[in-house]
């Protein structure tokens, strides 16, 4: 049975005290023993807040992205060893944002997915089509080769604790949500792909999260998919009544 995972991803938005504010709220309402792993990924001024918030408490805290290298002459990046240092355990990885506005490829994602390995932090690796990718059928095409490009050259033993997040960008901040039956489809390609690139332990154990427009109206469809096991949220994650509707339906899923 794979623990569903439900990662608040707040992007570039809040400022440090309410972000702060926000998880010492969360800390009374995740218990210890709670059925959803709970994670809010925040921009790295965040972080040292927010991980001294969550001390003692079953929450995690992510990073949004940061750089593959440890140190060194790289203006304004952050590396891993900095986020690990501070007690950050998930980066979220090749977000389609990063994708799209930093021109991030496969191959930086892939340096991105050893480095938070080799520094101890968990990726959670975002993949998904455009509409155009979508209307043209090549969805599973296209995640596909994402996913092996993300994996090439991990461990097997790395690549069991890694996430995944199938966001499809045409659904992301619109207000689209792709259907439950249609989200689960390139979430069961995604674990066949590891069962062919692993094994079956692997692709077992991988959690795959559905992102784009989840809402605490739809979330409870999308998790009752077989391959769906949590979800990636951005809009729904800000508000801290609506992020805990998300995680009760978490705690209830399958
Ligand atoms: O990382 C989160 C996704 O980009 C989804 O964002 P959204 O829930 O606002 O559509």
């Amino acid at each position: 049975m794979r623990k569903p995972i439900i990662a608040g991803n707040w992007k570039m938005n809040k400022l440090a005290a309410d972000g702060a504010r926000f998880v010492m709220s969360l800390r009374d309402e995740v218990p210890e023993g709670s059925k959803v792993d709970t994670v809010i990924c925040a921009s790295f001024i965040h972080l040292p807040f927010l991980t001294e918030a969550a001390r003692d408490t079953p929450i995690r805290i992510g990073a949004q992205n940061m750089h593959y290298e440890k140190s060194g002459a790289f203006t304004g990046e952050v590396s891993p060893e900095m986020l690990e240092n501070i007690l950050v355990d998930y980066v979220i990885l090749g977000h389609s944002e990063r994708r799209q506005y930093f021109h991030e490829d496969d191959e930086l994602i892939n340096k991105k997915m050893k480095a938070a390995f080799e520094n101890d932090l968990l990726p959670i690796v975002c993949v998904g089509e455009s509409l155009e990718q979508r209307e043209n059928n090549e969805t599973n095409q296209f995640v596909r080769n994402q996913v092996k490009a993300a994996f090439e050259g991990i461990r097997e033993g790395d690549a069991k604790k890694a996430v995944v997040a199938y966001e499809p960008i045409w659904a992301i901040g619109t207000g689209k949500t792709a259907s439950s039956e249609d989200a689960n489809e390139v979430c069961r390609t995604i674990r066949e792909t590891l069962r062919e690139l692993y094994s079956d332990a692997v692709a077992d154990e991988v959690r795959i999260q559905y992102g784009g427009s989840v809402k605490p109206e739809n979330i409870a469809e999308l998790l009752a998919q077989s391959d769906i096991d949590g979800a990636l949220v951005g809009g729904a994650s800000m508000e801290l009544e609506s992020f805990l509707k998300l995680l009760e339906a978490g705690a209830n899923a399958k």
